[in-house]
């Protein structure tokens, strides 16, 4: 295989790149990226000595380079995205922008250029809650009604419905995935986990939203891509105009997130820091997987808490990653890391 992937220097795009190239001796992947905030190419193995990896700086709402970029190209992996949720609500603009029309271009030009295979990774925070229709709280199924509650969470519903409509429409071999939240080595440090592991080594406060009771469905991100290479792998028959739920059944709440991170480290419970939530937090997210392992066989194995250890001592072994990362003086990235100082009280008990 040949693959464009799109957002290759983000976190989870290049974890999928670094698996591909450890893993298939023969594909070849070219990564178009924006290099925004969250691109590194610190993220990728070095250009110079990895001649089955090239990478092209622009953007995917760029119709030029698109086209430059995925000639030559037989698949599509589709990371490339606005995916911070508290940005989206301070700037929902560039999310329309790269998300949904972003996704336009790349679509458009695929089905001109008749790509084999356009995988488009989409999100569980395209259900809102878990819910099933009567309200009752169960993991989401693929067929739920999609109930975005941000911006963000919008636009990728734009995202994921209209790379549907061109399977639907034209016949352009499309699989989404919908992924719960990843978590692992080289996510940038505005995520909850990555943010927590961070202010803990730094004896930073950390900043829990509203009383911590929000729960998330954690996926260490190599389980996430190699259910993805598992997809890229399928006869056409079983994958395309497909839509899979990945998630690893490891539903933990922030609060015990940010209790355990102070325990691996050995930090006291003085640091956890109540502030106020954000608007429209969603208060559940799981996912049914019960599609993705009848069909596929595939479910994750990487056990919550032997995937938090492993991250944390990867965090703990790349000052230089994260000092790259505190030099570009990203003033969102830094409101966010102090955010734990504006401590509020919780029911009336001071934190
Ligand atoms: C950054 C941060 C977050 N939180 C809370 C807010 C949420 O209830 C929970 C998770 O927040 P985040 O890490 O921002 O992730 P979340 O909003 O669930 O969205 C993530 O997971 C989604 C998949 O569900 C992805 O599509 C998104 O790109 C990704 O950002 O932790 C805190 O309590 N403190 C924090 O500092």
């Amino acid at each position: 295989m040949r693959i464009l992937v799109t957002g290759g220097a983000g976190f989870i795009g290049s974890t999928f790149v670094r698996h591909i190239l450890a893993t298939y001796p023969t594909d070849e992947i070219v990564v178009l990226d924006k290099l925004t905030y969250a691109g590194n190419l610190a993220n990728l193995p070095p250009l110079s000595t990895t001649p089955r990896l090239s990478f092209i700086k622009g953007d995917i709402c760029d119709e030029t380079i698109v086209e430059q970029a995925m000639s030559d190209c037989d698949t599509v992996v589709h990371f490339a995205a606005e995916t911070h949720v508290d940005r989206s609500l301070l700037q929902a603009r560039d999310f329309m922008r790269t998300n949904v029309q972003g996704t336009y271009v790349l679509l458009e030009v695929a089905r001109r250029q008749q790509v084999r295979h356009f995988l488009h990774i989409s999100t569980d925070e395209v259900y809102g809650n878990a819910c099933s229709p009567d309200g009752v709280s169960r993991p989401s199924q693929e067929t739920d009604t999609l109930l975005p509650l941000s911006p963000y969470a919008a636009s990728k519903v734009g995202a994921d419905t209209l790379a549907f409509s061109y399977w639907a429409s034209y016949g352009l071999p499309v699989t989404i995935t919908r992924c719960s939240n990843n978590y692992g080595p080289y996510q940038y440090p505005e995520k909850q986990l990555p943010l927590f592991i961070l202010n803990a080594l730094e004896d930073r406060p950390l900043p829990v939203y509203g009383h911590g009771e929000h729960s998330r469905d954690w996926i260490h991100v190599q389980d996430h891509v190699e259910a993805l290479t598992l997809i890229l792998h399928q006869p056409e028959s079983r994958v395309i105009g497909q839509i899979f739920n990945i998630g690893a059944h490891e539903e933990r709440s922030t609060l015990q997130n940010a209790r355990v991170v102070l325990e691996i480290l050995e930090k006291p419970e003085s640091l956890l820091s109540f502030v106020e939530d954000r608007p429209g937090n969603v208060q559940r997210h799981a996912v049914d997987t019960s599609k993705i392992a009848r069909q596929l066989g595939w479910r994750a194995r990487i056990p919550f808490a032997v995937g938090l250890r492993q991250t944390i001592d990867w965090y703990h072994a790349h000052p230089t990653w994260i000092n790259t990362i505190k030099e570009q003086r990203n003033e969102f990235l830094a409101a966010a890391l102090q955010r734990g100082m504006q401590s509020r009280s919780v029911d009336g008990v001071a934190h």
